[in-house]
């Protein structure tokens, strides 16, 4: 199963290598403001999803959040330890 470590690996392999028809590559592309409102919108999904919706649906919007979290980390350049020194 993919985990979040892995998962910023496979992205950050999409960054270096930019294979065409990867969405991370245009999401990277779109820019840190761009990257900012996905990381709004799924959250506020994943608010909606808590409140009235099912632990399945819940729990996919979650992982578009994390997605989204680390398109944003790699937009900004910033690496898992950046984040991992503050929990
Ligand atoms: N985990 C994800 C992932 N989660 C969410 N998303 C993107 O986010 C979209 C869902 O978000 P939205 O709710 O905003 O849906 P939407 O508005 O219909 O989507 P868009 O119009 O914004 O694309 C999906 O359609 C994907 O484009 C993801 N895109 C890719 N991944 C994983 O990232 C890896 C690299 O993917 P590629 O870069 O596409 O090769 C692969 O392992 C993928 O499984």
């Amino acid at each position: 199963m993919k985990t979040f470590d892995s998962l910023f690996a496979e992205l950050t392999e999409r960054a270096a290598t930019k294979p065409e028809g990867s969405g991370t590559v245009a999401a990277l592309e779109a820019g840190v403001h761009a990257q900012g409102k996905k990381v709004l919108e799924e959250a506020g999904e994943v608010w909606i999803a808590a409140e009235y919706e099912s632990d399945e649906k819940l729990s996919e919007e979650i992982s578009q959040l994390l997605y989204r979290l680390q398109v944003l980390m790699l937009g900004r350049g910033l690496t898992l330890e950046d984040v991992y020194k503050y929990l």
